[in-house]
C-alpha cells in the first residue's frame, strides 16, 4: 500500500510539473485552485484526468488493436450483458444530463445572470459544484467509446470522437479546479442539454437494434442531432467572440480555449455531417459514382 502510494506521488508531482509548466509556456497562465472545488475527488491536481485520458486511450488503441488483429466484426446478435451495459449506460447519462442543464440554469437564474458576460463569483458555491459534476460527468463519458469497442463498432471510433471525449475531459478539469462559474455556465448548461437529446439517440438506438426498419423511422431525427450540435458549437464560437470583444470578466484564456476548440469542432463535424448525411444520400452517392 505504502508502495502504491509513494508511486502516486511520483507521478503526480511529474504530471502536475509537466501541466503547470505547459500552461506557463503556451498560454502563460499560472492556475490557482479555487475555495468552492478545493478538496472534492479527483480536483485538486491534474493527474487524476491525466492518468484517466491516458488509460482511456490505452483501451481506445489497444481494442482497435485487438479488433483488427482477430479480424472481428460488429455481431448480428449481442450478449445480453452489452446491451444492459449500452442501455444502463445512456438512461444514466440522460438522466444526469437533465439533471444538471436544469440545475445549472435554475442557479443561472438565480444569480441574476445575463446571458454572456458572467464572472465567476465564490459565493456562488451551487453553481461550481454543478460545474464540477459537469466535469466529473467526462469520466463516464469515456464509457461511450468503451461501448464502441466492446461492440466492435470502429466505424463510429473516429478522430472527431477519440479527439473530443479526451480533450474535453482535461478542459472541464481546469475550469472546475480554476472557475468553476461565471461564463463556464453556458457551455455548461448548453451541452447538458444536446446530450439530453444524444443519450436519447443512442438509447433508442440501442432499444431498436435489429429492426433496421422501424430503426430508420424512429431515428430519423438523427441529422437534426447532429445540426443540433454543430448550432451549439456555432453559439460557443459567438460567446467566445463577444467574451473577447468585451473584455468579459472571467479568465482570457480560458475564452481564447473555447473559441478555438469551438473552431476544431466545428470543422469536424462538418466533415463528419457531409460523410453521413450527405455523400451517403441517394444523391449524394449517384454523384460520387458520377464523378468518378
Ligand atoms: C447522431 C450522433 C449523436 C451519433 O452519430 P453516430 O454515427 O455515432 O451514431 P449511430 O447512428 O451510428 O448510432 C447508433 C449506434 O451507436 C450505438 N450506441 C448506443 N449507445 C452508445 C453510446 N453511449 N456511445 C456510443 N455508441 C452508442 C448504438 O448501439 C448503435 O450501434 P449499432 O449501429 O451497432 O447498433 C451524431 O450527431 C454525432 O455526435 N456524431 C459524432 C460522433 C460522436 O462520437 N459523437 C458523440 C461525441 S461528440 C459530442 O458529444 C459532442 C457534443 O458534446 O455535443
Amino acid at each position: 500500500m505504502e508502495m502504491v502510494e509513494g508511486a502516486w506521488k511520483a507521478v503526480d508531482m511529474r504530471v502536475t510539473q509537466l501541466v503547470w509548466s505547459l500552461l506557463r509556456n503556451v498560454m502563460g497562465v499560472e492556475l490557482t485552485g479555487t475555495p468552492t472545488t478545493k478538496g472534492l475527488p479527483l480536483i485538486d491536481s491534474p493527474t487524476p484526468i491525466v492518468v484517466a485520458i491516458t488509460i482511456y486511450l490505452s483501451c481506445v488503441i489497444g481494442g482497435l488493436l485487438w479488433i483488427k488483429a482477430s479480424n472481428l466484426k460488429p455481431r448480428a446478435q449481442e450478449p445480453a450483458l452489452l446491451q444492459a451495459l449500452v442501455l444502463l449506460h445512456n438512461l444514466f447519462c440522460f438522466g444526469l444530463s437533465l439533471y444538471m442543464c436544469i440545475g445549472i440554469i435554475y442557479q443561472a437564474i438565480l444569480n441574476r445572470y445575463t446571458l454572456w458576460g458572467n464572472s465567476y463569483k465564490l459565493e456562488q458555491t451551487e453553481m461550481a459544484i454543478l460545474v464540477y459534476m459537469f466535469y466529473m460527468s467526462k469520466y463516464v463519458e469515456f464509457m461511450d467509446t468503451i461501448i464502441m469497442v466492446l461492440k466492435r463498432n470502429t466505424r463510429q471510433i473516429t478522430f472527431l470522437h477519440v479527439y473530443h471525449h479526451s480533450s474535453i475531459a482535461l478542459i472541464w478539469w481546469i475550469i472546475a479546479y480554476h472557475a468553476p462559474g461565471g461564463e463556464a455556465y453556458f457551455s455548461a448548461a448548453l451541452n447538458s442539454g444536446v446530450h439530453v437529446f444524444m443519450y436519447l439517440y443512442y438509447f433508442l438506438a440501442a432499444v431498436l437494434r435489429g429492426n433496421e426498419k422501424v430503426r430508420r423511422k424512429y431515428l430519423f431525427w438523427g441529422r437534426y442531432l447532429t445540426q443540433l450540435q454543430m448550432f451549439q458549437f456555432g453559439l460557443n464560437l459567438l460567446q467566445a467572440y463577444y467574451d473577447r470583444k468585451v473584455h468579459a470578466p472571467y479568465p482570457p484564456f480560458l475564452i481564447t480555449i473555447l473559441f478555438y476548440y469551438m473552431i476544431s469542432l466545428l470543422v469536424l463535424f462538418a466533415n463528419f455531417y457531409v460523410h453521413k448525411y450527405v455523400m451517403s444520400s441517394p444523391k449524394g452517392k449517384q454523384k460520387t459514382s458520377k464523378a468518378e
